[in-house]
């Protein structure tokens, strides 16, 4: 019997998880999310992806050995530009500037580890918004929605209403891609 671990804090993660019909329990181990020096936006997000499973792995003192710990981590890029989690309201209105009516990309990368290593995978999403208004930036800021999201914006909220087309998978720009971690839980699980 697998024993599956959620490595995350987000909400979001839990709830798309549970969507696909696993039993999971959470814990939430502590990383670093800086990016290295020269550091390309898929070897950040898959690097933080891996950290988190392996991390939590570590926190698992008894029955590590049957434990599977998800991992996941979303960031926004933009021409090649990183753009994670906003630190203030000013960083999340430049951000915000800087994705008004243009396409950027959103990459989430999920990983597992287990007693047998950590396999991951990388989902890219191409997202283009609407022109926004600095009183759109504005009044979006001050619904609250911005502060904990990559990008400093949630595609299934509000942030929901920039969006004017979307190519590639919806669930991963929301944190977790459905389809590709349950492909990757069960190559993983049919591995040992
Ligand atoms: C672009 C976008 C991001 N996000 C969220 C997904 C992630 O929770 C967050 C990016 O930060 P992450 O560091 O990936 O995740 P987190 O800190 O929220 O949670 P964890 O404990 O698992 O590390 O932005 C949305 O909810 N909607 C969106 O449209």
């Amino acid at each position: 019997m697998n024993t599956l671990y959620l490595a995350s804090t987000s909400p979001r993660r839990q709830q798309l998880l549970a969507q696909l019909g696993y039993e999971f329990s959470l814990i939430k181990p502590e990383l670093d999310e800086t990016p290295l020096p020269d550091e390309l936006a898929p070897e950040l997000v898959i690097r933080l992806a891996r950290g988190k499973a392996q991390a939590g792995l570590s926190l698992l003192t008894d029955g590590a050995a049957d434990a599977y710990v998800l991992g996941s981590d979303t960031i926004v890029v933009v021409d090649g530009h990183i753009l994670g989690k906003p630190k203030d309201s000013g960083d999340a209105k430049r951000m915000l500037q800087t994705l008004s009516n243009r396409g950027h990309q959103v990459m989430t990368a999920i990983a597992v580890a287990s007693a047998a290593g950590t396999e991951h995978t990388l989902v890219v999403t191409d997202v283009q918004f609407c022109e926004l208004s600095d009183s759109d930036i504005e009044q979006y800021w001050h619904t609250g929605e911005p502060a904990d999201k990559a990008g400093s914006y949630g595609i299934q909220g509000i942030g929901g209403n920039f969006v004017s087309s979307i190519s590639g998978s919806y669930s991963a720009v929301v944190g977790l891609p459905l389809v590709e971690t349950k492909q990757l839980l069960e190559a993983t699980f049919a591995q040992q």
